[in-house]
């Protein structure tokens, strides 16, 4: 019997890009070019540009192209859609990512929209929403792709088990949702109107935690023996003379951890999945623009039909 409890996904997100970088060095002797990533940073947002800058080096680091764009945080929407168009339209570019959140005044669905839904590397267009909804191949969102890959690592077969996904949002709760209705688990979404959640959280198997509420979910929430992926990155407040407070999950970690089966840590859980899953849908997406696409054996940790 396994004692670790941890489910390392910082081990795991550097094998698969491992796996990835080779074959990326594939793609390049057949295509005559790298793969290529661009990502669309909107303002200066410290944390977001802290992400970007650790996007763009792990996609070097896998042997891939990366195109980074910065716009200021008052662009206007014609100037980020024309940006999109030409990604659209250039060959270099196999898949692209704007960074949300947007400035307010950029609307998100319509940015959204405009990138090509076989270079959105994000999963976040309605094409590939609906496609992933009916069960079609297309590109899945990074995060939750990446807690199923971490799922099945640990679990294997999830069929049967009942899995609740806490969070609604278009990003992570409902693309998990579909994910784990996939692989035939029994699902509840619960939400901020959801009646009694612990309640609900005590039925699951597996909890899926994504509302962005530090240390919401409570120990005595879990069954025990329970597996626990915790997709919160929330930074508390500073401590007492200190700049930066600390960075926690949507769990509480020291508790959860007491009664969980297994759960993610955060920081080095499913953060560095979500990037490690980006470069992986990059590269299936320049596989298919050169006509070739990645047979589904070979892709890493392949988790869709
Ligand atoms: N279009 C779009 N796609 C995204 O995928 C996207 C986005 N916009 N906007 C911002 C969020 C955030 N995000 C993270 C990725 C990796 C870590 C990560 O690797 N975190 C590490 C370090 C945490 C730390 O110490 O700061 C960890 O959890 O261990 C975190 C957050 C992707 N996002």
């Amino acid at each position: 019997m396994s004692e670790n409890k941890v489910i390392d996904g910082k081990d795991f997100a550097e094998r698969l890009r491992g796996s990835i970088a080779t074959l990326a060095a594939e793609f390049e002797a057949k295509a005559g070019r790298k793969a290529g990533l661009a990502v669309v940073l909107v303002g200066e947002d410290p944390a977001s540009q802290v992400y970007v800058s650790s996007k763009g080096k792990q996609t070097v680091a896998c042997g891939m192209a990366s195109f980074e764009y910065k716009l200021p945080a008052d662009a206007d929407e014609a100037t980020l859609l024309g940006m999109i168009e030409q990604l659209n339209a250039d060959p270099a570019v196999d898949g692209i990512l704007v960074q949300l959140p947007l400035p307010r005044h950029l609307d998100e669905q319509k940015v959204i929209a405009t990138i090509s839904p076989d270079k959105d590397v994000d999963g976040f267009h309605v094409t590939n929403a609906g496609r992933l909804a009916v069960g079609q191949a297309g590109y899945v969102p990074c995060t939750p792709l990446g807690c199923l890959m971490l799922l099945k690592d640990r679990l294997g077969d999830l069929s049967g088990m009942n899995a609740v996904v806490i969070g609604r949002s278009n990003i992570v709760g409902k693309p998990m949702a579909q994910l784990l209705l996939a692989e035939s688990c029994t699902v509840t979404v619960a939400h901020s109107r959801t009646k009694d959640l612990p309640e609900v959280v005590r039925r699951a198997d597996i909890v899926v935690a994504a509302v962005g509420r530090p240390e919401m979910v409570k120990a005595d929430w879990i069954k025990p023996g329970a597996t626990v992926i915790d997709v919160g990155i929330n930074r508390l407040p500073p401590a007492e003379g200190k700049t930066k407070g600390r960075i926690v999950g949507d769990v509480d970690y020291q508790g959860a951890v007491q009664v969980a089966g297994a759960i993610t840590p955060v920081p080095g859980g499913v953060g560095p999945m979500t990037i490690a899953v980006l470069l992986r849908n990059a590269l299936v997406a320049a596989y298919d623009h050169i006509g070739a696409p990645l047979a589904a054996e070979r892709l890493p940790e392949n988790t869709i039909a």
